[in-house]
């Protein structure tokens, strides 16, 4: 990889549309977070925590990361966890970023609703006034747990649906089909909240359909899987549906066994509208920019290839047209430029 094409990849405006705010946790701050709130944890060193993130599947991750998150007690260090990520994305070309949370994650261990969402939202709004980059917040439903629970969290969020621009499906996917959660996603629509669901990161073909004819979703958060179906990937690419790829979490989860072998470049050849994104970068070695320079290490993305990324960021977020329309010219400024 050349340095030219690292800087190219570093300038390029983007948005990031798949971005779990506990999983850019990193050790140090959870260190750090941990001291302040008098919490014991499991390992005595940045590096003792760093040697255990070695996953063989989206579970053996997940076990980690819900127990990493304990260290978040107070509104502060959810806003200090928040401005931390912005950092990182203002770093990388980021202007815009769609960010996921999970409010069972941290309700179920006693915090009340408001803990997370107040200092996420601060956050985000200290991202936007210090660094200028907007953002939206989408909470997610999880799905190893019952929809009777998420109608619960749907309920405990409804002083905060205003700021809420959508709502997600994440956790373990395999044995809990997007049909679990048909009635809480209806309603969580009926109450003008977009409806967000990882599909095919783990489970079969069968249930990026379930997300789209169930569920109706806005966007799919990975989508890898659809590909082992022609048909099913020929309706995504018709629907012009956001597919929010996160190739060094595919990689780190075992979804795919090398980076070489990522589809992000068929995706592409195939006319999907694919999106580059870093889903739990303290956990999987990357923020976005890295996603962006490793993938087109390895699969051979042109500059072309990572504009149309960078494009379909903007062209799949859930921003108004005309912003939409203002940083797709920007990324079209830029190449112009170079
Ligand atoms: N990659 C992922 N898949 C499912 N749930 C998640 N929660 C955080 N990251 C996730
Ligand atoms: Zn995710």
């Amino acid at each position: 990889m050349t340095d030219t094409l690292d800087a190219f990849i570093r300038g390029l405006p983007k948005a990031e549309l798949h971005l779990h705010i506990e999983g850019s946790l990193e050790p140090e701050l959870m260190f750090a977070l941990a001291q302040r709130n008098r919490i014991d944890l499991p390992f005595q060193s940045v590096e003792e925590i760093r040697a255990a993130y070695a996953f063989s599947n989206l579970q053996d991750f997940l076990d980690i990361y819900y127990q990493g998150a304990g260290v978040l007690q107070t509104e502060e260090d959810f806003q200090d966890l928040t401005i931390a990520y912005f950092r990182r994305l203002k770093a990388d070309g980021g202007v815009h970023a769609e960010i996921f949370y999970d409010p069972q994650t941290h309700t179920d261990r006693g915090l009340p609703f408001s803990v997370a969402a107040d200092g996420i939202l601060a956050g985000m709004k200290q991202a936007e006034d210090e660094l200028g980059i907007t953002s939206r917040l989408i909470m997610s439903y999880l799905r190893h747990l019952s929809e009777e629970a998420a109608f619960e969290t749907l309920r405990q969020a409804e002083p905060y649906l205003d700021r809420f621009v959508g709502v997600g499906l994440d956790s373990g996917e395999v044995g809990h089909p997007p049909s679990k959660f048909a009635n809480v996603m209806k309603a969580s629509r009926e109450r003008g909240l977009l409806i967000n669901a990882h599909a095919g990161e783990e489970g079969p073909p069968a249930y990026v359909y379930e997300a789209l004819d169930i569920l109706g979703v806005d966007r799919i958060d990975h989508g890898n899987r659809a590909l082992e179906d022609q048909a099913l990937t020929r309706r995504l690419v018709d629907m012009g549906i956001t597919l929010t790829v996160c190739p060094l979490s595919n990689l780190s989860l075992c979804v795919v066994k090398d980076l070489k072998e990522h589809p992000m470049k068929r995706m592409l050849d195939l006319g999907l509208k694919a999106t580059c994104n870093s889903d739990d970068p303290a956990y999987f070695g990357g923020y976005v920019g890295d996603n962006y320079i490793r993938t087109a290490e390895a699969v051979g993305l042109t500059r072309d290839d990572l504009a149309t990324l960078a494009k379909n960021s903007f062209s799949g977020s859930f921003l108004p047209a005309a912003d939409k329309a203002r940083h797709i010219a920007a990324v079209d400024a830029y190449l112009a430029a170079q």
